[in-house]
């Protein structure tokens, strides 16, 4: 079969890291991928790489078969009508990265229906380690397991309904920050008790890649892991405990609902 060539309409943050994550695990070329952003010298690097770079999104878009549009929500109608005319509802397939755009939003901007199935990524992509959700209004199961199979090579997807999209926003997408701030602090701890910040940043970060993996192989219970770790009158319930006085859970799940909030009004605010 023809490798359906990509061309990714805003390459930012995860729009690059989708490209190189699509790279790394092997089922694109370079040369398969085409980058598009208005300040396109910044995209010189991937050009090197033997990426094709340009600004012209309309021409891009006529050159694909699959169009991912990772631009910010506020940027997406002006890209809109900027690739509407080269657009083809039976050529084309949209897979949008947008938070809180729903399918039915683009294509009632566009005026008319193509096929669209949301993604929702995280950064970890680019190295092969994505949670992504996806979700679809309109388009064909068939374009929904292509789309699938895609993510799958770069992590691990899931298929949800896209009313949840802004809630897999929050804790699957802003969620990265939301763990990468949990082992910073942790390193911060570690320097106070003794570590120079260097080790101290690893030695977190291996710990909470080890809590991490001992939920996903062992398919166990948080509660059921940290009762193995709280010893009688010890250590670490007394952290733990320290931890929650001071709004540890609480915070984080509050951060989270005010994620998905604001993840569903990023674009109705426009
Ligand atoms: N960052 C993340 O972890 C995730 C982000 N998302 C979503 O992905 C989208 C992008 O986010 P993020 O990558 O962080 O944002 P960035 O600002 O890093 O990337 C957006 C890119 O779009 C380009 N752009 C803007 N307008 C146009 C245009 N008209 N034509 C072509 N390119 C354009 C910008 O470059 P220039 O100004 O040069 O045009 C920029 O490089 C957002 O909707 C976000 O909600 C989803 C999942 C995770
Ligand atoms: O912060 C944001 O709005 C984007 C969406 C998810 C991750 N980054």
């Amino acid at each position: 079969m023809k490798t359906k060539r990509v061309t990714i309409l805003g390459s930012g943050n995860i729009g690059l890291s989708l490209a190189k994550g699509l790279v790394k695990a092997g089922i694109y070329q370079p040369d398969n991928i085409t980058l598009t952003r208005r300040n396109v010298k910044a995209l010189q690097s991937y050009a090197n790489d033997g990426y094709n770079i340009t600004n012209d999104n309309a021409a891009a878009v006529a050159n694909s078969d699959i169009v991912v549009i990772a631009v910010l929500p506020q940027q997406l109608n002006g890209l809109l009508d900027n690739i509407k005319l080269s657009l083809k509802a039976s050529e084309h397939l949209i897979i949008s990265v947008v938070s809180g755009v729903s399918c039915a939003d683009i294509c009632s901007h566009l005026g008319f229906d193509v096929q669209i199935v949301r993604a929702m990524p995280n950064t970890a992509i680019a190295i092969g380690h994505s949670m992504t959700c996806i979700a679809s209004g309109n388009a064909s199961n068939e374009n929904v397991t292509l789309v699938k199979s895609l993510f799958d090579t770069v992590g691990v997807s899931i298929v949800i309904n896209e009313e949840l999209m802004t809630s897999a926003t929050a804790l699957c997408a802003c969620g990265i920050a939301f763990f990468l701030r949990s082992i910073r602090a942790a390193s911060q701890g570690g320097t106070e008790i003794g570590f120079h910040a260097h080790d101290a940043l690893k030695m977190a970060a291996q710990t909470a890649k080890g809590a991490a993996n001992l939920l996903l192989q062992l398919a166990s219970h948080p509660e059921q892991e940290i009762d193995k770790v709280t010893s009688p009158k010890g250590c670490t319930i007394a952290g733990l405990n320290e931890m929650e006085h001071n709004g540890f859970s609480s915070a984080l799940i509050k951060g989270i609902k005010t994620s998905a909030e604001k993840a569903g009004a990023l674009y109705k605010s426009e």
